[in-house]
């Protein structure tokens, strides 16, 4: 399903032109389609529909507060990380016992507050996180319902700083010693074995390591039950991968069509979390162009988004697509770099692209949903993006663009 049309030469996003909206809301500005993300959300949760599912949005991509809203709406449990996030589900109304608790480093505070509200399941990622759990649900005089995060071992064959279940990563309890620290669990008073958790990376484009990891965990849950431990129900980590330019990531039904068949005769919910595939292409940014710079080497199209706006092409030099929101037949096209305002060579968000554009054109940076305004940060103290969502035909503020006094408010509050 594509969510872009040209019409008159511009750039249609969900209906709306996305010159209008640069006019309207300024830039840089991300630009949400509620019709592509209830459908993203609908993919998955038709294509699961023959088994007891959950699926928690990872809402790491995008917590955007109408987001996860619109979310909940249709029925999407969340997986937090934080404290943080924990808070922003519970602002939208989001149900407690659809929230799974994942992350290494969970701090007593946020133990606290999340067993107070009831969470679903705390992913528990270490023997040192479970006895803090169960020490700290004796104090409340509450039983923490638990599932280990088992790191399987799986490649994934995905980025090497989105790969989360090799031996070398921080994440998870190594799969050799999942059943002993199972045991272990199960002798601890306070805690409620609920389920198995893992989650081996970010933007997989093939199935084969989704199920050697099931086909992992399946084998410690038929040893489980050997031991007399129980689970009910089995979590498999992020969604599949999307397209950000000639990648092939399964289709949705495909990999649902895998998993359900590996799952058959099990009598297990199955608990899903996407983010990237929720939301990555159903986002862009809208940037404008500041100045075009001929150089020696390169050309350089100079915007007004930068490396704090969206970092995924510094950090792990992703490929975005970068398009013209008005496209210009008469213009030469030549190759640019294009590149933003931050001080620091790695600030580019695309490079050796061919486009047809003048200073004050303004350009719709693609597939920038997921890990775009969530990763973005304050420096060169630079506001953050304006969000917008555009729903039933219409466009509206979601976020607005952080203004200067906001930066400056905490500090200078405490200037001596
Ligand atoms: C624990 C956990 N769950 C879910 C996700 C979401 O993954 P994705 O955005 O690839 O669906 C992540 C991010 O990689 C994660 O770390
Ligand atoms: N931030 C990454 C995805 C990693 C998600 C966290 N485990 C990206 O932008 O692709």
């Amino acid at each position: 399903m594509t969510y872009f049309s040209m019409e008159d030469q511009r750039l249609i996003f969900d209906g709306l032109p996305l010159d209008q909206i640069a006019d309207r809301f300024g830039t840089p500005t991300y630009v949400y389609s509620a019709k592509a993300l209830k459908e993203a959300f609908r993919a998955y949760d038709q294509a699961f529909a023959p088994v007891d599912h959950l699926i928690c949005y990872a809402m790491k991509a995008n917590s955007n507060l109408s987001i996860l809203k619109l979310f909940a709406e249709q029925g999407a449990g969340f997986d937090i990380v934080s404290g943080g996030e924990l808070r922003r589900a519970l602002a939208v109304g989001a149900a407690p016992d659809k929230i799974v608790f994942s992350g290494v480093a969970k701090s007593v505070e946020e133990i606290k507050l999340a067993l107070e509200v009831g969470v679903r399941c705390f992913n528990v990622e270490s023997e040192a996180e479970l006895e803090r759990l169960d020490e700290i649900a004796g104090q409340l005089g509450k039983l923490a319902p638990i599932s280990l995060r088992v790191n399987p071992d799986v490649d994934p064959k995905t980025h090497p700083y989105i790969s989360t279940g090799l031996k070398d990563n921080k994440f998870g309890i190594a799969y050799a010693d999942a059943r002993r620290v199972y045991r272990k669990a199960s002798g601890l008073q306070n805690l409620r074995i609920a389920g198995v958790d893992c989650h081996i990376g970010s933007q997989l484009t093939e199935i084969a390591p989704f199920e050697d990891a099931l086909a992992r965990l399946l084998n410690l849950h038929a040893e489980l039950k050997e031991d007399g431990i129980q689970l009910h129900h089995l979590d498999l980590g992020g969604g599949v991968g999307i397209r950000y330019s000639d990648e092939e990531p399964p289709a949705v039904s495909a990999y649902a069509e895998a998993i359900m068949t590996q799952l058959r005769g099990m009598d297990l919910q199955l608990v899903l979390e996407p983010g990237r595939s929720l939301v990555g292409n159903a986002g862009l940014l809208l940037t404008r162009v500041e100045y075009i710079k001929p150089g020696e080497a390169k050309n350089f199209a100079i915007v007004d988004a930068g490396m704090n706006d969206l970092i995924r092409p510094a950090l792990y030099e992703a490929w975005h697509d970068i398009v013209p929101v008005c496209s210009q037949p008469d213009t030469p096209a030549r190759v640019y770099d294009v590149v933003g305002p931050v001080c620091e060579s790695s600030d580019f968000l695309g490079k050796d692209r061919t486009l047809a554009i003048h200073q004050g054109d303004c350009l719709a940076v693609l597939s920038a949903g997921a890990y775009g305004q969530t990763m973005s940060s304050n420096y060169n103290t630079r506001p953050r993006a304006a969000e917008v969502l555009i729903e039933a035909g219409a466009a509206r503020l979601i976020r607005s663009r952080e203004s200067y006094e906001q930066l400056l408010e905490n500090e200078k509050a405490l200037l001596s």
